[in-house]
C-alpha cells in the first residue's frame, strides 16, 4: 500500500505539489492525469524519493520512506519505475539491461538472471532483440524493455511515468 499525506514539493519558490492526499491500496491501478508541467513526474518521483521532499509524508508498505532512519534502498527494490524517457544503458544490451538490478542489487545467480531476464522479454515480445543496444529499438521497443527490466526486480508496486494505456493493460493484467 502507498500511503501519500501532505505531500509539498517546491523547486525554490515554484511550488508543485501543494499537499497531496492519496491512499493506493495492493493491487489497484491508479493513473495520474493532468496539463503537461503540472507535476505528474514529480510526484511519481517523490513516491520514491527521487526528489527531496518538501513537506510531508510517504508510506510505503507502512514505511515512511520520508523518515531519515528508513532505509529508503530496500523500499526502493521493491519499487519498479518506468521513466517517461526509459533511462536504458545504452552501452549495454537488452539483456544486460534487464539483468543488471537482479544480479547487482538482488545478487542472483547470473544463469536465473539471463533465464528470467529472457523470459521477460518473451513476455514483451522481444526476445529477438535480446543482443540489440537500446539505440537500435523504436520508442514502444524500448518502453517494452523498460517495463521487463523493472519487472525483473519482482517489485510489489510499478510506477509508469507517462505510460500508454497498453503497458497498463499488460501491467494490470498480467502480473
Ligand atoms: N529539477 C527541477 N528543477 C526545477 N524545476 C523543476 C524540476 N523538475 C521539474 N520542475 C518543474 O516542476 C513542474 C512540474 O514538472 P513535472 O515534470 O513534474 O510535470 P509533468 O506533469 O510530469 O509534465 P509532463 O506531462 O510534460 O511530463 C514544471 O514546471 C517543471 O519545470
Amino acid at each position: 500500500m502507498i500511503k501519500v499525506a501532505n505531500l509539498k514539493k517546491a523547486f525554490g519558490s515554484h511550488k508543485v505539489l501543494n499537499g497531496i492526499n492519496v491512499e493506493v491500496q495492493a493491487q489497484e491501478v491508479v493513473v495520474v492525469i493532468g496539463p503537461s508541467g503540472s507535476g505528474k513526474s514529480t510526484f511519481l518521483r517523490c513516491i520514491n524519493l527521487l526528489e527531496t521532499i518538501t513537506d510531508g509524508h510517504v508510506l510505503i508498505e507502512d514505511i515512511d520512506i520520508t523518515d531519515k532512519d528508513s532505509d529508503i534502498n530496500k523500499v526502493r527494490e521493491e519499487v519498479g519505475m518506468v521513466f517517461q524517457h526509459f533511462n536504458l544503458f545504452p552501452h549495454k544490451t537488452v539483456l544486460e539491461n534487464i539483468m543488471l538490478a537482479p544480479l547487482k542489487v538482488r545478487g542472483i545467480p547470473e544463469q536465473q538472471a539471463r533465464e528470467k531476464g529472457m523470459e521477460l522479454l518473451k513476455k514483451v515480445g522481444l526476445e529477438d532483440k535480446a543482443k540489440a543496444y537500446p539505440d537500435s529499438l523504436s520508442g514502444g521497443q524500448k518502453q517494452r524493455v523498460a517495463i521487463a527490466r523493472a519487472l525483473a526486480m519482482e517489485p510489489k508496486i510499478m510506477l509508469f511515468d507517462e505510460p500508454t494505456s497498453a503497458s497498463i493493460r499488460k501491467w494490470s493484467g498480467k502480473y
